[in-house]
């Protein structure tokens, strides 16, 4: 059997994250796990205490504690055992990286470096679907109808926390937290580094490493966006 590939993927918000992986997840066949969207799902099916903790951090827009995320995740995680995969959101914490340590050598640790003022840009001009969490953006991926989700037809809001001082103040908490983790796996050399204002520009850098790592099984150039 072919070695399993295990990488995380890092980055401000609105850096891109949620785009390349589906881009990595697609062309080289991982499982991709968004630590987010699993918390969500927890929340939206799993009313015991630990869903009703979880949504407590969620909705006040704190991070939910380390014990208890990764007390989530890494059972999660096993389910995954036979595959490849990318984590997107976990970690974000050295707590979380150290965990995460313990059980798995990673591969690889992407990390997005785009500039503030392109990140300020595109979530002025974001626009998400509240119920499922799609997230449009009006020049890179808009919706087929404008103004409203393309599988459901209901209407897209924008997000407070989008606008640019909710985002100056979620970026510098994403540098502080961040830098031990990045500096965790700097040392142990897995740290790939991708900085630029476009993700179809990072992309076919991104994509070059990656193959050198990877077998393709689904490899042709991608050059359509997805969300
Ligand atoms: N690894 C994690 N550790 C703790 N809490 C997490 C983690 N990942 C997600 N969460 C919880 O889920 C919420 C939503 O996460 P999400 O990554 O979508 O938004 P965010 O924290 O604003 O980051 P992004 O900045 O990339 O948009 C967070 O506010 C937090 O409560
Ligand atoms: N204009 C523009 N918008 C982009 C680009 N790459 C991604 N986007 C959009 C898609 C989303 O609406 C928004 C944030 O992207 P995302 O993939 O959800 O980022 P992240 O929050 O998961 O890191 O920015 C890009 O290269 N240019």
């Amino acid at each position: 059997m072919a070695k399993l590939f295990r990488a995380v993927i890092m980055g401000p918000p609105g850096s891109g994250k949620g785009t390349i992986s589906k881009r990595i997840a697609h062309n080289f066949g991982l499982q991709y796990l968004s630590c987010a969207h699993f918390l969500q799902e927890l929340v939206a099916t799993n009313k015991t205490e630990a869903g009703v903790l979880v949504k407590s951090y969620i909705d006040k827009r704190m991070l939910v504690p380390d014990q208890v995320v990764t007390k989530l995740m890494l059972p999660r995680l096993e389910q995954l055992s036979g595959h490849s995969w990318l984590l997107e959101g976990f970690p974000r914490t050295l707590g979380q990286a150290q965990a995460l340590n313990e059980l798995y050598q990673l591969d690889m640790v992407i990390s997005l470096n785009v500039p503030f003022e392109t990140l300020r840009e595109r979530m002025s001009d974001k626009w998400i679907h509240p119920a499922s969490g799609r997230v449009y953006n009006m020049t890179f991926n808009p919706p087929r109808v404008k103004g409203k989700d393309d599988i459901t037809g209901e209407p897209l809001v924008q997000s407070e926390i989008d606008k640019p001082e909710a985002l100056m103040a979620r970026l510098r908490h994403y540098k502080d937290v961040a830098k031990p983790v990045l500096d965790l796996y700097k040392s142990q050399g897995i740290l790939h580094s991708f900085s630029g204002t476009d993700t179809d520009r990072i992309w076919p850098y991104m994509n070059s490493i990656l193959s050198a790592k990877l077998p393709t099984p689904n490899s042709e150039s991608h050059s359509t966006p997805t969300s």
